[in-house]
């Protein structure tokens, strides 16, 4: 078992295509790509599917977060409602195909792991969840969607900051606002780019966000270099009218073996 976790570990880190591969005994991860996750190392806007794993040991679906819950406001499941239409659009004479947004889906985890195999959830940490899903009272923490639209190469993202986010009193707490943005920008980043981390995110405070409030985070692609993908982001008010913090991020592709020391 010891060497299977190593084996699968040394997949990872050679990783170019479109799955992870253990090789000989055949079991195959497949990235998540979502607002909780994102790397799917293929094209940038090829389709998005869930976590696709065979056999066992690997577990089954994941829970989507992006979806609406008892928490969210009138002005979120508004948003939510607003973007979610665009995803679609109608077509002459009757039906609907596909429109120019698209809702990530969202899991509390970037790989789901092994439930089996205690190399393997030594090296995927088995308890480590994704920092912004990790709070399971609903509305507590961070409740988001993020819409992406490919043909702009920009995401927009419906954010409810909730009551375990403060900062000054009454008000989003600084860190709080810059995890939304890093995993934002960083989703976009990905989604145009593949595996990527954060090399750089600058962000100014401009005014601040009423906890509980339904703010928009939007996001878009300013520029690519080699392996740099600069992004753009602004947190707006809801109806667009108030910002309340700019940032730009620089995202550098990698090969995921780069996590494992590879
Ligand atoms: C939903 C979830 C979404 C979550 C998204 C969250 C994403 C994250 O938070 S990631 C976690 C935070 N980030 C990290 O921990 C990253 C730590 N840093 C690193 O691992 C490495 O420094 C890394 C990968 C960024 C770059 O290292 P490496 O692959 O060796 O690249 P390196 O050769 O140094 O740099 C590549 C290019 O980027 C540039 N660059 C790298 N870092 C910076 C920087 N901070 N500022 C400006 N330029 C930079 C380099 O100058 C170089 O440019 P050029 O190609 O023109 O010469």
């Amino acid at each position: 078992m010891l060497r299977r976790g190593f084996q699968l570990v040394k997949g990872l880190g050679q990783i170019t295509g479109q799955k992870f591969s253990t090789g000989r005994n055949g079991i195959t991860i497949r990235p998540l790509l979502s607002t909780g996750t994102q790397w799917d190392t293929g094209s940038p806007f090829q389709t998005i599917r869930p976590l696709t794993m065979s056999p066992w040991p690997f577990s089954t679906q994941p829970r989507d977060y992006s979806l609406p819950n008892a928490s969210w406001s009138e002005e979120m499941k508004r948003l939510y409602d607003h973007y979610n239409a665009l995803c679609e659009v109608e077509v002459e004479g009757g039906g609907k195909r596909k429109g120019p947004w698209r809702r990530l889906p969202s899991y509390n985890r970037t790989i789901k792991y092994a439930t089996g195999g205690r190399c393997l959830s030594k090296v995927l940490q088995a308890k480590a969840r994704l920092f912004t899903r990790n709070i399971e009272e609903q509305g507590a923490g961070f409740e988001y969607v993020v819409f992406s639209n490919k043909q702009e190469k920009r995401c927009v993202c419906v954010f409810q900051a909730g009551h375990l986010l403060e900062g000054p009193p009454g008000h989003v707490h600084g860190g709080a606002i810059a995890t939304i943005i890093d995993s934002v920008t960083g989703t976009l980043a990905s989604y145009l780019s593949g595996p990527v981390m954060t090399a750089n995110l600058s962000i100014n405070y401009r005014s601040p966000i009423p906890l509980g409030s339904v703010v928009l985070v939007h996001s878009s692609l300013e520029r690519t270099e080699g392996r740099k993908t600069f992004v753009t982001c602004q947190v707006t008010s809801a109806d667009g009218s108030k910002l309340h913090t700019e940032a730009t991020g620089l995202f550098v592709s990698i090969n995921v073996g780069h996590l494992f020391g590879a």
